[in-house]
């Protein structure tokens, strides 16, 4: 390589790590995804969260595991702004004060949210579900077709192989397997490029088969999006926490403990109030 190639590599590598995010972007410099500090929610004097801390990782794929009722849907919710939280801070990279941003402006900054049930479009087909996504603005339903770019287009056929529905591309998304609809709501999601997922027991109601495609799905993601998936599947969540991934276990809106798969489990706090029950 030259040293004028290597002059210019170095400057654009320098320009990247500089790089100033434009308004509403989060600032990923310190390996830090979401941070979550001291949150607290009561509902009518009950108190669903009572100072919960935690941090996910650029690019982490993180389980979040604990009984009913423990704060896990309120939590998701204060990070996408649905319940604003009475106290605690939730940031989104190092800028972000997500408590002063509406649910809208929380989705644009890169945070994606899949609920429980799929809601795809039942009428229209996989690939028109997808680019719908694609161009970024779900009503606009009919001239879908004549605006996708080149880019757009090839993006649609890498979607397609990653959520597993290539060969489904032209079946009617209401005709799809349960699992097939969740996957194809993901790549809805992933077809706006989030840089942070939240996911809410995503595998509840698909077959063996499905699940464990799920987990491949989601452990092809790490790395390229950061991940939180809220899951009471054991053997889902161990297979996607493996030996060295960080589990954390919420209980009475706190976090009770944190740690590998292999560590939570024997932890008797835990087998008491979740595990061993
Ligand atoms: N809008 C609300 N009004 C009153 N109480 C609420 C509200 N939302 C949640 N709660 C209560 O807050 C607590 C935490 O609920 P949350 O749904 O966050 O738990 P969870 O961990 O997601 O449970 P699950 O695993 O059953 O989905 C529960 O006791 C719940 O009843």
């Amino acid at each position: 390589m030259t040293p004028e190639l290597l002059e210019a590599g170095a400057e654009a590598h320098s320009r990247a790590l500089t790089r100033i995010a434009t308004a509403g972007e989060p600032i990923f410099n310190q390996g830090v995804a979401l941070y979550v500090e001291d949150l607290k929610v009561a509902f009518d004097g009950f108190q669903a969260l009572g100072g919960l801390s935690f941090t996910i990782g650029v690019g982490e794929l993180r389980c979040v595991i604990g009984p009913n009722g423990a704060g896990k849907t309120t939590t998701m919710d204060c990070i996408t702004g649905k319940t604003r939280p009475d106290s605690g801070r939730v940031f989104f990279g190092s800028n972000l004060d997500l408590r002063q941003m509406n649910e809208a402006a929380i989705a644009r900054a890169g945070i994606g949210r899949k609920f429980q049930k799929p809601t795809v479009f039942e009428a229209l087909t996989v690939a028109e579900n997808l680019e719908l996504a694609l161009a970024g603005d779900r009503r606009a339903r009919f001239a879908m077709r004549a605006k996708l770019s080149g880019a757009q287009r090839d993006r649609l056929g890498e979607l397609l192989k990653t959520v597993h529905l290539a060969d489904e591309r032209e079946r009617v998304a209401g005709l799809l397997s349960h699992g097939q609809k969740q996957w194809l709501e993901i790549g809805m999601l992933l077809a706006q490029d989030p840089k942070l997922l939240l996911l809410d027991e995503p595998v509840a109601g698909m077959t063996d088969e499905e699940t464990e495609r799920t987990a491949e799905l989601f452990l092809s993601l790490e790395g390229q999006h950061s991940l939180v998936v809220v899951e009471h599947d054991m053997s889902f969540v161990a297979t996607l926490a493996g030996a060295h991934r960080t589990v954390t276990v919420l209980h009475e809106g706190k976090t009770l403990a944190e740690g590998t798969m292999a560590a939570v489990q024997s932890d008797e706090k835990v087998i008491e109030v979740y595990l061993g029950r």
